[in-house]
């Protein structure tokens, strides 16, 4: 029991946690206000309801008394309130939706500033620190917090009060019933509101006994759609390597699994939908005679007009809809857990990583006295283990061209990684000269979708560059045929083959002009004519440009002053030593 009230209590702090920054944050009074407005439209809907059963009841009373004035009367009035309930009912889904959209608004900024802040979107996924779909948390959980928080909060208050409102009235109009009891007459008061009470007490509790599996059904599958449709996302996103490799029949064999597991659970759904609707149709049917059925002796005693058996009925009605909010939300209450669990552990993950980011050893940035970089007692590590990986000393200066060599896995991409400043994991100093523009070209250039402007000008904005300028530039790299194609949208990291995407990144290069360049096997895929012609246009239209290169071809080594080699050390960590060779 103390366990799970320390669960509870550690739940709630969470949810306050999710919640608080919003409604403290620059947008409160507006926030708060419109919650206001949200809550008494609410409060506006039980009282209106209210109304309307009375003035029903008073309706049937006119026809039961055969008064024609009355009767015109009561039905104006109800008019009115039908009129009113509209207005309250719309404008009530209408403000809360628009809460909803602000709320979810200002925490999807927020979440997305936090991941995009400092590469934590990058360090999140090479420490793999158990956010998986960070996308997930962003674009779906949020707006499932939003929704089912403010749902339930407001649903807790309107049931309450409709709750309260329409238990007294069925108190004020059921009297009390005189039954036998061991030769005594017993007079139970209220005795409809007990009726009630047990009737959807005893309802909503045989509902749940038969539908209880719906919830984890439903659960399990959201889950297993989530998964057929990844193994279709997968097969769309390595559509070549799998036609290359023949591999359908696995392909094949998989989504049928999965799809399986799909059917599978509907099955299950459906069965037990079926029974939960055999009753709950059942039950529906006899709610509207029951409560007839139960106060009709009165009725026909004369104790009540036919107005009160009316609007007793309706009253049983709104008791019976209210409390079963209470005992169904369960279903809810689990999907906002989840929800939140999901969003707490985002959010702790994030904390966690800028806690260690600013607390943990880690690679020093800082530039040093002139304008060269600067690699010192260098130690790379892996970010799950402290061991180096690579140690490192090299100093470049400005306008040299270094080129970089060694075994595959041996940690160049890694060192390049340090140097650009999103692999904080070991130890020493790595420096650039502050202010300097640093531009990184990987073996795969990311192309964003979109124009092939937008691409051929990343990072840039598509309109940074004027348009001659960039035309020239893919001409330059041996693209003349797609600088006409500048405003086409396209998936060019589909469309383009590898050594034209990394023609493109060098495209890019030459547009930005960076002061330093480094390039991670960044014309790997290109043929030895292609890679010779992209290293000597950056000689001739980059002249000032410092370059260092990570490559495995020795014909790169020409277009370089010298080159430095990731070796073997005696403990068998890598090292990077200068080689002494003729080169250039
Ligand atoms: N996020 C990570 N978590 C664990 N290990 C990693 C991670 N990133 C890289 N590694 C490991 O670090 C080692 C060095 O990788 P790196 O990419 O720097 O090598 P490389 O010298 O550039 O290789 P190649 O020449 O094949 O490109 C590899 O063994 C790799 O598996």
């Amino acid at each position: 029991m103390a366990s799970r009230i320390a669960v509870i209590s550690r739940f709630l702090k969470d949810v306050w946690t999710l919640t608080r920054p919003y409604w403290s944050s620059e947008e409160r009074w507006a926030a708060r206000g419109l919650l206001a407005v949200i809550v008494a439209l609410n409060l506006g809907v039980v009282f209106i309801t209210v109304q309307l059963t009375e003035v029903n009841g008073d309706i049937f009373n006119a026809l039961q008394e055969k008064d024609q004035g009355a009767f015109v009367h009561q039905l104006l009035l109800f008019g009115g309130l039908a009129l009113a309930y509209i207005a309250v009912a719309v404008y009530r889904l209408y403000l809360n939706q628009m809460l909803q959209i602000r709320w979810r608004r200002w925490l999807t900024e927020r979440y997305l500033g936090d991941w995009m802040a400092g590469q934590t979107y990058y360090r999140l996924q090479v420490t793999g620190n158990g956010t998986d779909n960070p996308d997930q948390r962003i674009a779906e959980d949020l707006r499932g917090f939003v929704q089912l928080t403010l749902s339930l909060t407001l649903g807790f208050l309107t049931n309450l009060v409709t709750l309260i409102s329409f238990l007294a009235m069925l108190w004020s109009l059921s009297g009390s019933l005189t039954v036998p009891l061991f030769g005594m007459e017993v007079a139970i008061p209220g005795y409809m509101v007990w009726v009630a009470l047990l009737y959807a007490v005893g309802g909503t509790w045989l509902a749940h006994k038969i539908g209880r599996p719906l919830a984890r059904l439903n659960f399990d599958q959201q889950r297993y759609e989530a998964d057929f449709r990844f193994a279709l996302v997968r097969l769309r996103e390595n559509a070549e390597s799998i036609a290359l490799q023949g591999g359908e029949a696995q392909e094949r064999r998989r989504f049928t699994e999965r799809f399986a597991r799909v059917v599978d659970n509907w099955w299950s759904i459906m069965r037990t939908q079926k029974g939960l609707v055999w009753f709950t149709s059942a039950y529906g049917q006899v709610a509207i005679i029951f409560p007839l059925l139960v106060a009709a002796p009165r009725y026909f005693s004369g104790a009540v007009p036919l107005g009160a058996l009316m609007q007793t009925s309706q009253a049983f009605g709104q008791v019976q809809e209210a409390l079963s909010w209470f005992i169904d939300g369960y279903v809810s209450l689990t999907d906002w857990h989840a929800t939140t669990s999901r969003l707490i552990g985002f959010h702790r993950a994030v904390e966690e990583l800028r806690e260690t980011t600013r607390t943990a050893p880690q690679i020093a940035r800082a530039a040093g006295p002139d304008a060269a970089l600067r690699v010192e007692d260098l130690d790379l590590a892996l970010p799950q283990d402290p061991a180096p990986l690579l140690r490192a000393d090299l100093t470049v200066q400005p306008g040299e061209r270094v080129l970089v060599t060694g075994a595959s896995g041996s940690g160049k991409s890694t060192l390049f990684r340090a140097v650009a400043g999103i692999w904080p994991f070991g130890r020493g100093r790595v420096g650039l000269p502050s202010g300097a523009e640093a531009m990184f070209l990987p073996q795969k250039p990311y192309m964003p979708i979109g124009s092939l402007r937008a691409a051929v000008t990343y990072p840039s904005a598509p309109d940074a560059f004027a348009g001659e300028a960039v035309r020239e530039a893919l001409e330059a790299v041996g693209l003349p045929a797609l600088a006409d194609r500048l405003d086409e949208d396209d998936h060019w990291a589909q469309r383009l083959s590898g050594g034209e995407q990394q023609r493109v990144a060098f495209a890019r290069a030459l547009l930005h002009k960076p002061d330093w360049l480094f390039l991670d096997e960044a014309t790997s895929a290109c043929d030895p004519e292609t890679e010779a012609r992209l290293y000597t246009l950056l000689a001739e239209r980059l002249p000032g440009t410092t370059v260092l290169s990570i490559g495995h071809r020795t014909s790169l080594t020409a277009f370089h002053d010298r080159r430095v080699e990731v070796r073997r050390g005696e403990d068998g960590v890598g090292v990077l030593r200068a080689v002494q060779e003729a080169v250039g």
